[in-house]
Parts: C-alpha cells; structure tokens; sequence
C-alpha cells in the first residue's frame, strides 16, 4: 500500500463530510464488482488512490486486476478501463447509459461538464453539427494555415538560445478556438485576447481550483467526488470561469458586426442568425466557452509533446522535412490540402497523440444505469473513465509503446490508430476534426520552415528535455527549450 496521499486531510474532510451527511459507501454487493486492490472497511480505495502518475498507477495495477477495475471511494464506485476494447464497449458500444458525466463545479452551460438530459443533447447538437470534418475544414483551415504560418515565423524571428516556445504554441492554440467560436482573428501579440486570455491569466485564475494551467486537480478525484449538498463545494463561480463566460459576447460584440455587416463565420453567429436557434443567451455564452476550454489547452499541449518528440528524435525530424521537401517542392509551406499526399507526417501526428495523450484519463462518463459486462455488475451512478495514456501503452497492439516511432502508423504498418486520445461514444470530443487540422497544419508548417534542435547548457552541451509529463487532467512536457532556426533562410514560395 502506497504511503498516505498528501491530499488526505481534504479527503478526510470530504469522508467527514459524507459520513456527516449520512451517505454510505456502495460496498454491500462487492462481490460480483470487477477486480480491483484491496481496499479498507468503510473507506475503500481512498488510502490507497494515487496522487500524481494516476495514469501510470493505474495502467501497473490493470496488469495485476485486468482491464476493467473497480476502486471504491466512500459513496463512490470508480470503473478504471485499461483497454481500447472495454472502453469501445462500454463507452462507445454501451454509450445510451455511459454518457453522464459527475457534477461539475456548477459549470451548468460547459459541454464537458454537462451531464446528460435535454441541455446535454441541444449543447451538443448545436456544437456538433457545426463541427463537422467538412466545415472544420472549410471554414477554418485558411485561418490555421495563416496561424500556422505566423506561428513558425516567430519561431524562427524571435528565437533566441534556450528559448521556450510555449508562448507562442499558445498563441497558436487561442486563435484557433477564439476564431471558431467568435470569428475574430489574432494577428499580433498586442490583440487583446492573447493578453487578456494568456496561459499565465488561465494559470493563476485556474489556480484558484486546479493546479496551474487550469486543470482541475484529478488526485484524489475529489473535485467531481463531492456532492452538491456538501458545505465545502464552491458557490460562486472562480474568476476565470467567469471572464470566460463573459468575455465571448461582450467583447467581440457580435451584434453590432451583424448589424454593419463585417461579422465573419463563426459558432455564435451561427447559433444567432439561426431562427431555430438551439440554445438562448446565457447558454450560447457557456458554449462560446466552451470552445476554448476545451480546446486551448489541449491543443497546446499536444503542440508541447510535438515539440519534444521532434528534439528528441532529430531523425524523423529529418525523415518528415524530406517527404515534405520531395511532395511539396523546398522551400514550400504545406496546406490542409496537401495532408493525404504526406503519409510520413500523417503518421508522425498520429504518433504524437499515442506517445502522450494530453487527457491521460480523458474526461469521466457516469453510468445512469445497473450494468452487467463479462459477468461483473457495474453499478448504476459509478464514475466510468477510460485510462487513455494506459491504453496507449497497450503493448499487444503497440509494438515497444514507449518509443517514438511514426512508422507503427505508416499505411502498410498493422497497428491500428490510436483514436482513444479523442474520447469514446456520445461524448468524443466534439472538437477533433479542428484540433486534428489545426495541430495537422502546425506541425507541417514548423517542420517544413524549421529546424529544431536541442537548447545548449553553459558549457555548451546539449539538453536532453526530460519526457516526464506534468500531473493533472491535462498532462503536457515541462519547460520544453530548443533552437529552432530557419530551414531556408532566403524565405518560402507560398
Ligand atoms: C488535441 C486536442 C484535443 C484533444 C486531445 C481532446 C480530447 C478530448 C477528450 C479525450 C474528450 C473527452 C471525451 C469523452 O468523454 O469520452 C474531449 C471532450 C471534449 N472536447 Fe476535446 N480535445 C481536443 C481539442 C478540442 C477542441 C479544439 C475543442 C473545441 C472546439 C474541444 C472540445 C471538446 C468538448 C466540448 C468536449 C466535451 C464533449 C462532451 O462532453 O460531450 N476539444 N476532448
């Protein structure tokens, strides 16, 4: 048994809180539960839970109790899924009863954090229709090419030795969710939602709940643990949740652009201008923001790992600005249209997302009824997650999982591609085929510009980024530094 998690005293608080509250842990029918560690009387896995590599811990426990695991916590059954098959069946195949999701914080118009019901289906009508892989690609894919282009621009402009490049993949990551959602286009660093909307503003006001970067603490699993009635669950909504919510309409001001005419494509003034409009204003206000919670830092991170994978592994590196150079012409900038003719950075973004999916555990589903899979009984109400980063490791379908290797997707390689890092059933992200084009198109315009190589120590040796990732619900690399330089410095034909 791991020592006692630095998280108990809130997780005794909360247990004190349940016991006060009268709740009892659904232990009583354990016996055709799905395997899992052995547990304490009364407050099951709760010692036990792990507080950060939760991924990895799980992933070392499913293979000792298997794929399907279950970890009680008072009042609460955890399903932990090790597998891409038991999450297709569950989540995906099974998806009529596993797509609620716990009680979020009071987020009640966030698709994420929607449970399911009549306000689920019309947020994720709404969004869903209007990301389609046909209109991601039509009405966004100018816009990410050019944030593509301008993104590798200033990698190479304004590098300077040891640089982290972070700021400007999260620049990268904002345009392209504020422009789907709102239709306003960042060009320069000055604009006021890369100031206003900065992962530093997220980091500190997220802090106020999570753990930095606005991720909402997993250890422990406490934040979607604790009941509505319980006295210690936040009331009032944090700050960002707040300028999030806000900020979309007000800001950008669509109805005065509507009414002079210059609003350009986006999700609000779709939902505006339909007449038989899903959702009203305060509803429309949370699905604004929706988009950029969802696909800010996601995409920024998944850019992260893109980064370290190509320091690490200057030879793909080499091999996709080849297949680049042959295929496009050097000195040329791809397009969303060249994607199918470029299997090698096909696979070598396909790679990127198994090698360190950014949602390690995705976002949890809740079953809204009594289960029964492979004999065991799932308990209606139990927190349902898929173990996304363990599922990437999965070696009977990865070969070597833990390397980075692009050719395991190549076209006439047998391993299957790795899905799971967009979720499962009625609840996979709604926005994949944007954040698919967008880190697409990133990722082919920095390698056809630039070269990246390792950050040199004082002394002027390489430094080796570590591959650890960060804890928390969205995982990335840490201080990822490089040198990125021109690979034609006379310029490009476009
Ligand atoms: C690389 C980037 C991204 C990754 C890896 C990612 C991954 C995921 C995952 C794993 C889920 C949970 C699915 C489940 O519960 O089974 C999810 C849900 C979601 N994602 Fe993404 N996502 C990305 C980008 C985006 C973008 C750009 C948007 C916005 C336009 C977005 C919007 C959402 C929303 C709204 C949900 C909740 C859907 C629901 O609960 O019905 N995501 N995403």
């Amino acid at each position: 048994m791991p020592a006692l998690p630095d998280s108990l005293p809130t997780a005794g608080a909360v247990l004190a809180a349940l016991v006060v509250l009268g709740l009892r842990p659904n232990l009583k029918r354990n016996a055709h539960l799905p395997p899992g560690p052995p547990q304490d009387p009364l407050i099951g896995h709760l010692r036990s839970m792990p507080v950060t590599k939760i991924a990895d811990t799980y992933h070392q426990w499913a293979q000792k109790y298997g794929d399907v695991m279950h970890l009680q916590l008072p009042g609460v059954s955890f399903i932990v899924l090790g597998s891409h098959d038991a999450a297709v069946e569950l989540l995906e195949k099974r998806s009529a009863i596993y797509s609620g999701r716990p009680k979020f914080m009071g987020w009640k118009n966030i698709l994420p954090f929607i449970s399911s019901g009549e306000r689920f289906r019309r947020h994720r009508q709404a969004l869903q229709t209007y990301l389609t892989p046909e209109s991601s690609l039509l009405k966004f894919g100018d816009v990410q090419t050019r944030a593509a282009r301008r993104l590798a621009k200033r990698m190479i402009d304004e590098q300077r030795e040891d640089e982290e490049y972070e700021r400007y993949l999260s620049e990268f990551s904002t345009t392209v969710a504020v422009y789907a959602m709102n239709g306003h286009e960042i060009t320069s660093e000055d604009d006021e939602y890369t100031r206003r909307r900065s992962s530093e503003d997220i980091h500190r006001d997220g802090s106020a709940w999570g753990d930095g970067r606005g991720h909402v603490p997993i250890p422990g699993l406490l934040p979607w643990l604790v009941p509505r009635r319980t006295p210690c669950r936040r009331r009032s909504k944090p700050p960002i949740a707040h300028h999030l919510l806000e900020h979309p309409m007000n800001e950008v001001n669509l109805n005065e652009q509507r009414e002079a005419e210059t609003a350009t494509e986006s999700f609000l003034l779709h939902q505006l201008e339909r007449a038989d409009a899903l959702l009203d204003k305060e509803e429309l206000q949370g699905a604004g923001a929706t988009g950029f919670i969802g696909g800010k830092l996601t995409t920024l991170s998944t850019l992260t790992v893109f980064l370290l994978a190509m320091i690490l592994h200057p030879q793909t590196q080499l091999k996709a600005q080849e297949e680049l150079d042959r295929v496009l012409g050097e000195a040329h900038l791809p397009t969303l249209a060249d994607r199918k003719d470029l299997p090698y950075v096909e696979a070598l973004v396909q790679e990127v997302y198994r090698w360190n999916p950014v949602l390690q555990l995705g976002i949890p589903h809740v079953l809204e009824a009594e289960d029964e899979y492979r004999g065991w009984m799932i308990p209606k109400g139990a927190v349902v997650f898929a173990n996304i980063k363990g599922i990437s490791l999965d070696a009977s379908i990865y070969t070597t999982p833990d390397s980075f290797n692009p050719e395991r997707f190549l076209p006439t390689s047998p391993e299957p591609k790795f899905t799971d890092v967009f979720g499962y059933g009625r609840r996979v992200c709604v926005g994949r085929h944007l954040a698919d084009n967008g880190i697409w198109i990133a990722a082919a315009t920095i390698l056809a510009s630039c070269k990246i190589t390792n950050a040199l120590d004082s002394g002027g040796s390489p430094i080796v980024p570590s591959c650890e990732m960060t804890d928390g619900m969205d995982s990335h690399p840490r201080n990822v530094k490089c040198v990125v330089t021109a690979r034609f410095p006379g310029g490009f034909d476009v």
